[in-house]
C-alpha cells in the first residue's frame, strides 16, 4: 500500500429530507439520529478509506437540499471529484428531481461532459414501508445518464452505506483510467478539467 493519502472531494446532493446528513454520519461516525435537523448551507466531514490498496481521505460535503438554500450550497460544487445523487425510495418526487440535481451540479461545478464525471446514485430509506420508486426505474435512470452505479441504502440500519461511498471512489478511479489522466501532485486529478479537455479535443 502506498504511503500518501489522496484527498478526494465528494459532494452529496438531493432533495431536503432524503437522508444526506444521515448517510454521511452513518458512514463517518457509524451513528444515526432519528431527529436529524435540516442542513443549512453545507457541512463537511473527512473519512480515511482504503480502496484497492490505495489510501484516500474522503472529504464529504453534505449540502442543504431545500430550495431556499440553493445560493448557499452551489459555490461548493467546484473542484468536486465525485458526486453522490441521493433520493429516498419512499418519495417519488425526490427521484423525479434527480435530473435537476445532476444539472445543477454540472452547471455550478462547471463541468461540460457529464457522462465522463463520476456520479453515484443512492436510493435511501429502504427500511421504510411504502416504496414509491422501484429498483428497475432507478436503474433505468442510471443507465440513461451514463451507466451510473446505483445503490439502495438505509442510513438507519446501515445497509449498503459504506458500499455506496466506496463506489464513488471506484467510479473516480475508473473514469481516470478511461480518460487516461494521472494525478500530478498527490491529489486526485481535477476531473472537471479532464472532462472539459476531453470534450473539447474529441
Ligand atoms: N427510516 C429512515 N429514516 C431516515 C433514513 N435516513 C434518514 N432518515 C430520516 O430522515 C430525516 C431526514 O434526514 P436528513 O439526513 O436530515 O436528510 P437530509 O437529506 O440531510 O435533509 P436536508 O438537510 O434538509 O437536505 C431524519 O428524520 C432522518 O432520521 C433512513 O435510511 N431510514
Amino acid at each position: 500500500m502506498s504511503g500518501k493519502s489522496k484527498l478526494l472531494k465528494a459532494v452529496l446532493l438531493g432533495d431536503g429530507g432524503v437522508g444526506k446528513s444521515s448517510l454521511m454520519n452513518r458512514f463517518v461516525s457509524n451513528k444515526f439520529d432519528s431527529q436529524s435537523f435540516h442542513t443549512i448551507g453545507v457541512e463537511f466531514l473527512n473519512k480515511d478509506v482504503v480502496v484497492d490498496d490505495e489510501q484516500y481521505t474522503m472529504q464529504i460535503w453534505d449540502t442543504a437540499g431545500q430550495e431556499r438554500f440553493k445560493s448557499l450550497r452551489t459555490p461548493f460544487y467546484r473542484g468536486a471529484d465525485c458526486c453522490l445523487l441521493t433520493f429516498a425510495v419512499d418519495n417519488l418526487q425526490s427521484f423525479r428531481n434527480l435530473s435537476m440535481w445532476r444539472k445543477e451540479f454540472l452547471y455550478y461545478a462547471d463541468i461540460q461532459d457529464g457522462v465522463a464525471f463520476p456520479f453515484v446514485v443512492i436510493g435511501n430509506k429502504i427500511d421504510t414501508e411504502g416504496r414509491q420508486v422501484s429498483n428497475e426505474d432507478a436503474r433505468q435512470w442510471c443507465a440513461a445518464n451514463g451507466n451510473v452505479p446505483y445503490f439502495e441504502t438505509s442510513a438507519k440500519d446501515s445497509t449498503n452505506v459504506e458500499l455506496a461511498f466506496l463506489a464513488a471512489v471506484r467510479r473516480l478511479k475508473e473514469v481516470e483510467e478511461q480518460l487516461d489522466v494521472r494525478p500530478t501532485h498527490g491529489n486526485t486529478v481535477d476531473l472537471s478539467r479532464a472532462a472539459k479537455s476531453k470534450s473539447s479535443c474529441c
